[in-house]
């Protein structure tokens, strides 16, 4: 049987460790700020919302929620973001997705400056990911949690090969930069990759990482036996069961390692969102984080 990788315990590790950096800049008279933008009644945006909201608290971050009405236009919205932009208060800025049909997403994200970018979605950000700039500069929370994920739990990298299913802007795309950027080698997955090849990479893959919104995409037979496997997906189903992208019964029979779902990836990237904000905050005032990276 798998070990379970217990996202929610290590995400309590990262926030303890973040409180203590927290007590550290406030005797700077530094207090990180996080806003969060959120437009439209989406229930699962809001539930998502109030937990960050929670979170933050909790570490000592100063946390602001600006609710917009769907219908708010776009001129309104980049003006708020413009004024965050300037705001010497706010550290961090996040646009929770998805926005309605008429707001420019990409638009939006971009008029976030990459200094305050807490999501990684800034094409600055994104290109010094995938250059593998040694500065720092803010990366997808979900991907970087699931780095800390690994590290915590000692998963070899260098050398290896690291499956991802889905390429999306949050989660596959820089997900095969990290992994990359550690050693590893990666193929990455998507919907136009032939049942067959997924089938025979998955089966050689050391790492499978999955992040695609499809119920039981990936099952126990499909993976090398003491793999480490990684479910982003959160999937609701009729029943209002909450369940990843692999099934996981199946697959903690084959695999060495294995995140549930919930309290696997997702806390985690609650934790790494409030991780990146405090080191936002850190690099605006030009202060050296002992454990900026490797934070646990
Ligand atoms: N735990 C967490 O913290 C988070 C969880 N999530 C969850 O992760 C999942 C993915 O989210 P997100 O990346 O935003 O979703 P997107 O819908 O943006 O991307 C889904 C990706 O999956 C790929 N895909 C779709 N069907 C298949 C298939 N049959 N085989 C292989 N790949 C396929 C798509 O390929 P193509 O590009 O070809 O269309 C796409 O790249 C969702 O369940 C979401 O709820 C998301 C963010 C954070
Ligand atoms: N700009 C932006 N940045 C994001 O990072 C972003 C976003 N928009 N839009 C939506 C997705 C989704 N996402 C989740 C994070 C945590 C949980 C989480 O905490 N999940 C709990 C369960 C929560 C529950 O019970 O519903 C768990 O897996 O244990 C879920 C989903 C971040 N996203």
């Amino acid at each position: 049987m798998a070990e379970i990788i217990d996202g929610k315990a290590i995400a309590q590790l990262v926030r303890q460790k973040l409180a203590e950096q927290v007590e550290v800049l406030k005797t700077k008279s530094i207090v990180p700020g996080l806003t969060v933008i959120i437009v439209g009644d989406d229930p699962a945006s809001q539930i998502y919302v109030r937990n960050k909201e929670r979170a933050a608290q909790k570490v000592g971050i100063a946390h602001q929620t600006i609710r917009l009405a769907a219908d708010v236009t776009e001129a309104s919205l980049l003006t708020i973001i413009k004024k965050l932009n300037q705001d010497d208060q706010v550290d961090a800025i996040l646009v929770q997705s998805p926005l309605p049909n008429h707001l420019n997403e990409q638009l939006v994200q971009e008029t976030i400056s990459p200094e305050k970018d807490v999501d990684g979605f800034n094409p600055i950000n994104i290109g010094k990911l995938y250059a593998n700039r040694h500065e720092y500069y803010p990366v997808a929370n979900t991907p970087k949690g699931v780095m800390t994920l690994l590290m915590a739990h000692h998963v070899p990298l260098r050398g290896k090969l690291a499956v991802v299913v889905g390429r999306s802007i949050l989660v596959g795309k820089p997900m095969l930069s990290l992994l990359e950027a550690a050693n590893a080698s990666v193929a990455l997955l998507h919907r136009y990759t032939p049942d067959d090849l997924r089938r025979s990479l998955l089966k050689q893959a050391d790492i499978v990482i999955v992040g695609t919104g499809i119920p039981g995409l990936v099952v126990g037979d499909d993976l090398k036996s003491g793999a480490t496997v990684i479910d982003v997906g959160i999937n609701r189903l009729s029943d209002g069961q909450l369940v990843g992208d692999v099934d996981f019964a199946s697959a903690q029979a084959v695999a060495g390692a294995i995140t549930p779902v919930p309290g696997g990836v997702g806390p985690m990237t609650i934790a790494t969102l409030l991780q990146t904000t405090v080191e936002l905050a850190a690099q605006h005032h030009q202060i050296e984080l002992a454990d900026k990276w490797q934070i646990i």
